[in-house]
């Protein structure tokens, strides 16, 4: 029996209501899936509606035409097979690296023992096993990361949606974050749909690559299979030939994009 489709976007489109009560249509019939265990890197000029498609995959936006379904099931309401990481940080300040991450499972219900039990174990598996009990202000950006990503896999969701999750941090730190993401995926296959402006980073780690177009009404413009080995080194996978020659190939579709999307984001009244 094959696998449903963990997400399936069809012909959807996006539009938001500005203050001016103009509409601005950011996303148009876009299409994009990811099977079960895969890995898809969305990339895109800035403002082109990355974010858009992931938050209409989480659930938090509904497309005003075209569908979402999350399982083979239509998406209503809150996409709750999801855990969801940010660029920026959703650790609790006031509450230590370990009760950051167990408390996703203390809010089920699960007994406090018991998760904290887990969130040790986790704590562990992104490397920060000695940190348990400081709070995130005590942590470097990475080591809050990891924390970050602990909090969400903890909770075991089907889907994993990253928008731009190692934006803020530096650029050896992006690379040891993407090692540890892709042992943990590789450890476990979850759907992960992965936002990121870095095209470097999206075919190093994904099994597929899909380009936007600048906006407004962005739609997907291309798609790339990945057919890289694994496991991979992102820092080493760069050097190898066939990581350029596709990096080439999309790079000639997606630069024309990005200089669009600058100028369109320059122009008075764009969105
Ligand atoms: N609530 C909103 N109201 C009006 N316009 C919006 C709203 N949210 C997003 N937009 C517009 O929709 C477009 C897509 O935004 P989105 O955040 O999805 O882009 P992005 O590709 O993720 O950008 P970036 O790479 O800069 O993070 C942008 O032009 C943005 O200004």
């Amino acid at each position: 029996m094959t696998e449903p489709t963990a997400v399936a976007l069809d012909n959807a489109t996006v539009a938001f209501r500005l203050a001016d009560g103009r509409v601005y249509t950011a996303v148009e019939q876009a299409n994009l899936s990811v099977a079960h265990g895969e890995f898809v890197a969305i990339v895109g000029p800035t403002g082109c509606g990355k974010s858009t498609l992931l938050n209409v995959a989480a659930g938090l936006l509904k497309p005003a035409a075209g569908t979402a379904r999350i399982f083979d099931k239509p998406l209503a309401g809150l996409n709750r097979d999801a855990g969801y990481l940010f660029q920026a940080d959703a650790l609790f300040p006031w509450k230590t690296a370990i009760d950051n991450i167990a408390i996703g499972l203390e809010i089920r219900g699960t007994p406090r023992a018991e998760a904290l039990e887990r969130a040790h174990k986790w704590l562990a598996s992104v490397g920060l096993g000695a940190f348990a009990n400081r709070y995130p202000h005590m942590l470097s950006g990475g080591q809050r990361k990891r924390v970050g990503l602990a909090q969400v896999l903890i909770r075991d969701p089907k889907i994993l949606l990253m928008d731009e999750p190692f934006g803020p941090l530096d650029a050896q730190t992006r690379q040891i974050m993407g090692n540890l993401l892709l042992e943990l995926w590789t450890a476990d296959r979850k759907a992960v749909l992965f936002v990121t402006h870095d095209l470097e980073e999206a075919i190093a780690l994904a099994d597929r690559v899909v380009i936007m177009s600048a906006g407004p009404s962005a739609r997907i413009i291309g798609d790339w299979r990945i057919a890289l080995p694994r496991p991979r080194d992102i820092s080493e996978i760069r050097m190898e030939k066939d990581f350029h020659a596709l990096h080439r190939e999309i790079w000639s579709v997606l630069k024309d994009e990005v200089m669009k999307g600058y100028e369109q984001s320059s122009q008075a009244g764009a969105a």
